[in-house]
């Protein structure tokens, strides 16, 4: 069996470290490198993969130096505008044969929850979003939120359907969450927590709720070994897990 050698950037962190465990415990995989901040990134020790889980504004940089060396990335690092995604995608014309992957969410459930959720969003006039997380987190929403509400209000635009119906006049504090593609955000920090969304769908008469929970780290880490696997397969930048799971 050939095997993988990998390099882990943000290594240090909740999820780094979580990775460094999985892929020392992974068969065909062999963990080269552990880089965190203020560390060269130099060669990446030889890398043939890196996994990138750091912080969303040293990210696009980390990730830019890897696709120069001509290294496949695996990206969990929230925080990738599409301005961001554009540069990316710019350099990777440069690179052809390198492949990138940044996943919003690796568990294989929070994939199926956005999925089932693109799925159900023409059916609904009423949609909103709700993410749970660890008060340790810096963002908000959360990159789990944020796309799962563009893929809704994708949905909803090739459906027709207009705003979701809203009456309320007043709101000086932002009790009714933030606005990401026209769907309400709420974003919960609570001690206790690690990672969890509801997804709401309201019409006359009924509602559907589509939940996801990770109570633990380990449940992204079959996601993102399957996609240390699967990245050189896939040149080019792939936005989102399901594209390698065919989902
Ligand atoms: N896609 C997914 O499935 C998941 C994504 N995330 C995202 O991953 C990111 C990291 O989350 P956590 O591990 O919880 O955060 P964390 O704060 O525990 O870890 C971040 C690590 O990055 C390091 N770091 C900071 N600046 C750096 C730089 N310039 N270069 C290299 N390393 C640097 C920090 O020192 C720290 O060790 C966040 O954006 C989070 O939203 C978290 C969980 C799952
Ligand atoms: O910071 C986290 O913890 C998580 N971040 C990602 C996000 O912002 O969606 C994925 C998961 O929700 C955990």
């Amino acid at each position: 069996m050939s095997v993988t050698s990998v390099s882990v950037i943000g290594a240090s962190g909740r999820m780094g470290s979580e990775v460094c465990r999985a892929v020392e415990g992974a068969d065909g995989l062999e963990l080269v490198g552990r880089f965190d901040v203020d560390d060269d990134l130099g060669d990446l020790a030889g890398a043939d993969v890196v996994v990138e889980f750091s912080v969303p504004d040293a990210s696009p940089a980390n990730v830019a130096h890897c696709v120069e060396q001509g290294v496949h990335v695996v990206v969990g690092t929230t925080g990738w505008s599409a301005d961001r995604l554009d540069a990316l995608r710019g350099q990777l014309a440069d690179h052809p044969g390198v492949g990138v992957l940044i996943a919003p969410n690796f568990a294989i459930g929070a994939v199926l929850m956005m999925a089932f959720a693109a799925k159900a969003a023409e059916f609904y006039e009423s949609a909103e979003v709700i993410e749970l997380h660890h008060p340790d987190k810096v963002d908000a929403p959360s990159g789990t939120a944020a796309r799962t509400a563009e893929l809704i209000g994708a949905a909803r635009e090739a459906a027709g359907l207009t705003d979701v119906p809203d009456a309320t006049t007043s709101d000086p504090d932002g009790a009714r969450g933030a606005r990401a593609h026209g769907i309400p955000v709420h974003s919960v920090r609570l001690r206790g927590l690690v990672a969890h969304q509801e997804v709401l769908f309201g019409q006359t008469g009924e509602m559907l709720t589509i939940r996801h929970d990770s109570f633990d780290r380990v449940s992204f880490m079959p996601g993102v070994v399957a996609a240390v696997r699967r990245v050189g397969e896939h040149p080019g930048l792939t936005v989102g897990l399901e594209h390698y799971l065919g989902i």
